[in-house]
């Protein structure tokens, strides 16, 4: 048996996420384009007597250690679909800010099917992965394959879509987090229940990410939202995630004005991202937003469609080193 395996796992964030009305089962029809960045939750799964949940990292104290944690329902998940017991210690190391709209907690739960499958030497082809994913979360089945994708449905619904380069953001992470469904009501509450167009996506935004062109993007984004320039964003979600955390105005105002091409709220935030034109602007953006005092920290993160990664524990007789490869 492998004697354990740590899957590294990027955060996404939500290029665009136009969001239709609410519907009777609860959930919103999207067309979201996900993008991973380069912040990553470590996790690693060993045999074990019992199924048991570990974390560390910032705010690793607001993340559940039960039968809650998604990392413990995809790893049961797994182990039912499979007819073996969950008898594995799961430890996630946190770097994904925590309920910060970065989908750290599916992040999770796509490592701890990924972990897991290997662990368990399981022959399981990645549609039937992509639907136990699906079931623990409408992020969950990107997060498995990570890159760029058009979401649909819930948003599990994915069609992968070409990076021509790799794009370089500043994420700003807020004190605290905002719960999704919070923020998706506060969606309906603002916009009312009728009028609101399907979620379709925006070929600009789609044809500025296949040609990695950072200034596109933006002018794709300000475009979208008929904004002026650098003030563009394509999230039907940052009007009620601003609306609950009014601070994070703050946020985006000095991130623009420090030189961001432009900046908006990732997800159901309170993170916000910052589109920047190279490495060096990214540096220079997240030491200011760092000194600004509008968010907890600011760091530079590249997106080079990148996907989870899987580490094999070296095995103590034979191997002294440790193989990767990709998921
Ligand atoms: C908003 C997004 C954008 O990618 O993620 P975050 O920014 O929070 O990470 C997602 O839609 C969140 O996905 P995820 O966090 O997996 O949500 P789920 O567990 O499936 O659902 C949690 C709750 O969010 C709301 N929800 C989620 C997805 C969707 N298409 N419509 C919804 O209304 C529902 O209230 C649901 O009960
Ligand atoms: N492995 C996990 N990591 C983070 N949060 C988790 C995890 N499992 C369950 N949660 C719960 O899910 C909530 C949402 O967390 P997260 O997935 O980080 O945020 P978001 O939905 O904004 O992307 C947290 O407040 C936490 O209570």
């Amino acid at each position: 048996m492998i004697p354990g395996v740590t899957i590294q796992v990027p955060a996404k964030i939500n290029v665009q996420l136009s969001v239709g009305g609410p519907e009777p089962a609860g959930f919103h029809e999207l067309a979201t384009v996900f993008l991973t960045v380069g912040l990553y939750d470590e996790v690693t799964v060993t045999p074990a007597d019992t199924l048991r949940i570990t974390v560390s990292g910032p705010d690793s104290d607001l993340v559940p250690t039960d039968g809650s944690n998604l990392a413990a329902r995809a790893t049961t998940a797994l182990a039912e679909r499979l007819g073996v017991r969950p008898s594995v210690a799961v430890h996630i190391a946190k770097g994904i800010p925590v309920a910060g709209g970065m989908a750290g907690g599916s992040a999770d739960a796509a490592a701890a099917l990924l972990g897991c499958a290997r662990l368990w030497e399981a022959d399981l082809a990645l549609p039937e992965l992509l639907g136990i994913g699906a079931d623990l979360g409408s992020d969950v089945p990107f997060c498995l394959t990570g890159g760029a994708a058009l979401g649909l449905g819930r948003g599990e619904r994915l069609t992968a879509l070409p990076l021509g380069g790799p794009l370089h953001w500043v994420v700003a992470v807020a004190a605290g987090g905002l719960s999704t469904p919070a923020v998706y009501r506060e969606c309906d509450r603002l916009r009312g229940a009728a009028g609101i167009p399907d979620p379709l996506p925006f070929p600009p935004v789609l044809k500025a990410l296949a040609a990695g062109d950072a200034p596109a993007l933006a002018r794709a984004l300000d475009e979208y939202a008929s904004a002026p320039p650098g003030e563009g964003h394509a999230n039907d979600l940052q009007p009620a995630a601003l609306s609950l955390r009014p601070k994070l105005h703050d946020t985006l105002r000095v991130g623009r004005t420090l030189g961001a091409l432009t900046g908006f709220v990732s997800g159901s935030g309170p993170t916000c991202v910052f589109l920047v034109p190279d490495a060096r602007s990214a540096a220079l953006v997240a030491e200011g937003l760092s000194a600004s005092g509008t968010c907890t920290s600011a760091t530079a993160a590249t997106s080079s469609g990148e996907g989870p990664l899987v580490r094999y524990a070296p095995k103590p007789a034979t191997a002294p080193g440790s193989e990767a490869d990709r998921a």
